[in-house]
């Protein structure tokens, strides 16, 4: 039996179990089941906080866990990243009061909040920066108003905290992070766990691309297939009229509305975008 950590609560939870499920495993439906078994895929699901994932997986109790890839590294935990999951996406900064032209060099010698205390040691360690660092475990953005620190590190998503409490981030980021499926470090390959992967990958890819189907003049095929290659090689179908052939390839989602202008412009016609909700490659 495969034994995989999923997150229980915050920003990865919903997501985490909305692409378990689309991959075909079973989900909990009470918010607070702390485990779910499913049979069907010889899988047991564990639901923990993201924080906690990286130590459950590191000391090899839980085979994979879903976790940020700053949770990850601010455990300290022996996990590697099997596969990035495409949600969950923010940067981790470091911010201060704004009206203020701030480096990490002004850092120096100030009192610094977050939640990840090892992320930002580690960062100011190598930029020569001494600073004392003051671990809080959430809501870290107010500590500066509240007084006990004068420049905060802490998760910047959409932006609206920091900008809420007239913070600035500055300085390059100390981690770019998303949700990330873990193993332990250096953990054998094992079928169970290529399967999960690949169809988490299967789920992760099927969300980067869409499907486009449309009809074109034979004579202009060509410049259609240069605008839409597929990944190997695009379908070309008979159409009843000799003249038409109708097309079918996948495309990435970011380009999807380009594309379609492009397919237009030379000649294409009922032009279909659609989702694709998982794929093998
Ligand atoms: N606003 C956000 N936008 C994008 N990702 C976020 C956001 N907030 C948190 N995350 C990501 O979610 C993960 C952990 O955040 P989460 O809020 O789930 O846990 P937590 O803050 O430790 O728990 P709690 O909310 O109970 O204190 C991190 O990987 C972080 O990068
Ligand atoms: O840039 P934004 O989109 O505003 O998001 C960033 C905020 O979201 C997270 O907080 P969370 O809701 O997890 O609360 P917490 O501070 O208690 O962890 C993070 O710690 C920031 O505070
Ligand atoms: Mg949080």
């Amino acid at each position: 039996m495969l034994r995989v950590a999923v997150p229980n609560k915050g920003a990865l939870a919903g997501p985490a179990s909305e692409m378990l499920g689309e991959a075909g495993y079973r989900q909990r439906h009470e918010q607070r089941d702390l485990t779910v078994l499913d049979p069907n895929n010889e899988v047991e699901f564990f639901f923990l906080r993201p924080k906690d994932i990286p130590i459950y997986v590191g000391s090899g109790e839980l085979d994979l866990g879903i976790t940020g890839r700053d949770l990850a590294l601010d455990s300290g935990a022996p996990v590697e990243e099997v596969l990035a999951l495409g949600f969950g996406g923010s940067t981790f900064r470091y911010a201060a009061p704004a009206g203020q032209d701030w480096k990490p060099a002004d850092l120096q010698g100030k009192r610094l909040a977050t939640s990840y205390p090892n992320l930002v040691r580690d960062d100011l360690a190598r930029q020569g920066v001494e600073a004392e660092v003051i671990r809080l475990d959430g809501a870290v953005e107010i500590s500066i108003q509240l007084g006990v620190a004068d420049a905060i590190a802490d998760v910047v998503g959409s932006g609206r905290t920091l900008r809420q409490h007239n913070l600035v981030a500055f300085g390059d980021p100390i981690c770019v992070s998303e949700a990330v499926l873990v193993q332990r470090a250096g953990s054998d390959a094992q079928k169970a766990k290529s399967q999960l992967t690949a169809r988490l990958q299967g789920v992760v890819f099927a969300q980067q691309y869409m499907m486009l189907d449309y009809d074109c003049p034979r004579t202009l095929l060509d410049k259609a297939v240069a605008i839409t290659p597929g990944l190997e090689s695009p379908t070309v179908a008979r159409l009843a009229d000799p003249d038409w052939v109708a097309v079918r390839a996948m495309v990435p989602r970011k380009k999807v509305n380009q594309i379609m202008d492009e397919l237009a412009e030379v000649g294409a016609k009922a032009v279909l975008a659609s989702d694709i909700r998982s794929c093998r490659l």
